[in-house]
């Protein structure tokens, strides 16, 4: 794919390479296997649209440590097609069982850990269908204060750079989720 196609001019720093980016997702998946094997009846949600890749990267590592676990899609939105999150999480969880939910370890992954909106409500929203637990796993997260009070228990990258991010599923207003490297652009 040349540069002028995958938008690449956008990017104003490479912040995490190819490598350094799936390095991160082996800990995530080793981390992620642990809790399953240790833990009967684990849920794994992941979030879409932007943590499908990261979901995939996750899968193809528990599959090759031999770990066959379905992780499930909720889809999230709050920033739309801008780089300002908005109050409102819209969470579209009308797939799932929700009485599968209660008294089990739930574990929510994500692309990115930033205001932690999209976290808390579905780690509230989980706690009100009755989990027993809720664990946080992120490929990033942003190494900052934060207004709401949450924090990944296993994030494979963190940042305290305050640039948006794209890449590796993150986008930026719909452009650059296919990037295979972590990129800061504005
Ligand atoms: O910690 P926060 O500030 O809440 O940000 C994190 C969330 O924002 C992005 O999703 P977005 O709402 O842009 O939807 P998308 O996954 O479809 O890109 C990202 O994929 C996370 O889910
Ligand atoms: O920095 C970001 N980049 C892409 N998506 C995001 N969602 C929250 N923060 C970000």
């Amino acid at each position: 794919m040349d540069v002028k196609e995958n938008n690449e001019e956008l990017v104003r720093e490479v912040l995490f390479t190819e490598k350094q980016v799936n390095q991160a997702a082996d800990r995530c998946a080793e981390w992620l296997g642990g809790i399953i094997k240790t833990q009967r009846g684990v849920l794994v949600f992941y979030m879409l649209e932007g943590c499908r890749t990261f979901a995939q990267m996750l899968e193809k590592r528990l599959l090759r440590a031999g770990i066959e676990k379905e992780l499930i899609p909720i889809r999230t939105s709050s920033y739309q097609e801008t780089t300002q999150s908005s109050e409102v999480v819209n969470i579209e969880d009308d797939h799932i069982q929700k009485d599968q939910i209660k008294g089990k370890t739930v574990v929510l992954i994500d692309d990115i850990l930033d205001t932690g909106g999209t976290m808390s409500s579905l780690r509230k929203r989980m706690l009100e269908y009755g989990a027993a637990k809720v664990q946080i796993c992120v490929l990033i997260e942003r190494d900052i204060e934060r207004d709401v009070n949450i924090k990944a228990d296993m994030a494979g990258l963190k940042t305290q750079r305050k640039e948006y991010l794209a890449g590796v599923g993150l986008d930026y207003k719909g452009l650059l989720r296919e990037l295979p490297y972590i990129a800061a652009i504005e």
